[in-house]
């Protein structure tokens, strides 16, 4: 089953046609990666998937159904969880920081404790359950971050480079506890990034998106390998570089 759908996007700003998507899915349990050049609008991709952004012209639809931000339920908006590359955090402790989503539900107490000490656990920050939130490395305020998202057990994860601004070990590190995380979890995942190791590491599906088109979409290692013309010269700069 399709979760979510585009059919026939566009997005245009000051008369510039930034996303042409003439069709797009995401099936149940995918984790797909979505890659490109700086500027392809892989962010904008995101935010129109989401319902943070909407499109200029044509459709989104959520499990089948045309949707805009304004008709989404509630209870739907809660299935489609962001966590962009800048952790934003509030001035409070880690653990209420990860409690957040939970407390504007109204969550029973003992349900959120038990489960903010589950996704703490699961993230390897238990430790630091008492610190302030804003006081927190790169990395840790990440794992947060990803916790906050994940806790409210969301039907699709939207992750927006999240691990950019991190430094190569910490990435690593929390590059394989994700793809654990969604391993375990089989929540259905766009995963945007710019970055090839990432991508071949998390995903199981990737998009090739440039200048605001999909122009290679299929099995990673099958995109990564034989990509199509469009897509080889992106791609084929980070075989040069690395042994992927
Ligand atoms: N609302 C908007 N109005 C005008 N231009 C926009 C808007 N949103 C995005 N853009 C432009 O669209 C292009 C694509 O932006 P987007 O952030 O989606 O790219 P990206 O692939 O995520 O890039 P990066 O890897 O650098 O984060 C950029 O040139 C950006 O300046």
């Amino acid at each position: 089953m399709n979760i979510l759908q585009m059919e026939q996007v566009k997005f245009v700003a000051n008369k510039e046609v930034l996303l042409d998507i003439p069709y797009f899915s995401l099936g149940k349990g995918d984790i797909l990666g979505l890659i490109g050049p700086n500027g392809a609008g892989k962010t904008t991709f995101l935010k129109l998937l989401s319902f943070l952004q909407a499109p200029t012209e044509g459709d989104v639809l959520y499990k089948g159904e045309v949707k805009h931000a304004d008709t989404l339920s509630i209870e739907e908006r809660r299935q489609l969880a962001v966590a962009m590359q800048q952790s934003l955090l509030f001035d409070m402790n880690v653990s209420n920081n990860v409690a957040i989503g939970l407390k504007l539900r109204k969550e029973n107490r003992k349900v959120m404790k038990e489960k903010v000490d589950y996704w703490l656990e699961k993230f390897h920050i238990s430790h630091l359950a008492k610190k302030n939130g804003v006081s927190l490395s790169g990395g840790e305020a990440q794992r947060v971050n990803l916790a906050r998202a994940l806790i409210l057990e969301p039907e699709v994860l939207f992750l927006d480079e999240p691990f950019a601004a991190l430094d190569f070990p910490t990435k690593i590190q929390l590059m394989e506890d994700l793809k654990d995380i969604l391993k375990d979890t089989n929540i259905t995942t766009l995963f945007v990034s710019h970055d090839l190791i990432e991508i071949n590491n998390i995903t199981k599906k990737l998009a090739v998106i440039i200048e605001g088109q999909l122009k290679q979409m299929g099995n990673t290692k099958d995109v990564i390998h034989h990509p199509n013309e469009q897509a080889a010269p992106f791609l084929g700069k980070w075989k040069e570089l690395y042994t992927i």
